[in-house]
């Protein structure tokens, strides 16, 4: 008994296409996760294992990236269709092409009181988080609060490096000059003093995260690393209240799409969001010790 072929369709599938506009200083950003498929008359490929009338996978992702630089993306509606014309016209046997995208939104990081012109973060992502211990009781009690968000989406299209690092045999990295810089935060950070029914908590954690945001945006970043340190730094002196910040920072790499196969140049404005596997970050920022009190022997 012959089997046939029943409906079917091909094509790649979640291409996180970035695309940062940046004609002038205070660029935009686009990020997109861009699904197409072809359907058509791909008997051949199924059932022959002939190859000819199929427009590779890959082909249809470089597609993707090399029309978010040359179409641009206006809106993500406007870039599907640029998409879906194009993949037709390159796979003949196609009778259809269908374009799925995904925007993920960004904002920008409000610096007193205005969006920074390049610094982001992803919208509906983050959680807000506590934890509380209460050790003894009554007069001998002690609360230790330690407030924090977690997931909070960040990126910086440029003000970022990464240059001078150490390199041996298994080096590949690239030294990068202006590099795009994000993370998924998470910092929690640890409360001294006042804890009772009059603190206003929801008011210093919004005091403290608008701090992280603005640490995030304002320094010139050499490395993640440091980006963190400043950020729990500017904490530290702004919140006396606060003695200690702890980070954990996936450093979520954006890949330059090389677009020179497809003769298009591409100064920043292309990049491949991947999501695994990426660098992790971790590092706590805390007071100085009072020096007196931590020399050995030396009674306070
Ligand atoms: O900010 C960074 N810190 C690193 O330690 C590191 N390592 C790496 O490959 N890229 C980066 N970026």
């Amino acid at each position: 008994m012959a089997n046939v072929l029943g409906a079917n369709r091909y094509g790649k599938a979640e291409t996180r296409v970035v695309r940062i506009h940046r004609d002038t200083d205070r660029h935009a950003i686009r990020d997109l996760n861009v699904s197409t498929s072809l359907r058509g008359d791909f008997t051949a490929a199924h059932v022959d294992g002939d190859q000819s009338h199929v427009l590779p996978t890959d082909t249809q992702k470089n597609t993707a990236f090399a029309y978010a630089k040359r179409h641009g993306v206006s809106s993500p509606e406007d870039y599907a269709v640029a998409l879906g014309r194009r993949l037709l016209e390159a796979a003949p046997a196609a009778t259809a092409a269908r374009v799925t995208v995904e925007e993920y939104a960004w904002d920008r990081i409000q610096v007193d009181g205005s969006g920074h012109d390049h610094a982001f973060s992803r919208r509906g992502t983050e959680t807000r988080t506590t934890e509380v211990t209460v050790e003894g009781r009554g007069t001998d009690e002690e609360v230790v609060v330690t407030s924090g968000l977690r997931d909070l989406v960040l990126l910086k299209s440029t003000g970022s490096e990464f240059t001078g690092f150490l390199t041996d045999e298994y080096t590949t990295l690239a030294e990068a000059r202006d590099r795009v810089l994000s993370t998924a935060l998470t910092a929690r950070w640890t409360y001294t003093g006042d804890t009772g029914p009059d603190t206003d908590w929801d008011g210093r954690h919004a005091a403290v995260r608008r701090t992280l945001l603005a640490g995030f945006a304002t320094t010139y970043s050499r490395a993640l690393q440091e980006t963190l340190y400043r950020m729990g730094s500017a904490v530290l002196d702004a919140f006396p209240e606060v003695v200690e910040v702890d980070f954990s920072a996936p450093n979520k790499h954006h890949f330059l799409v090389d677009l020179s196969p497809f003769g298009l140049e591409n100064e920043g404005e292309v990049f491949h969001a991947a999501d695994r596997p990426y660098g992790l970050i971790e590092a706590t920022v805390r007071r100085e010790p009072d020096a007196r009190s931590e020399e050995p022997g030396r009674q306070s």
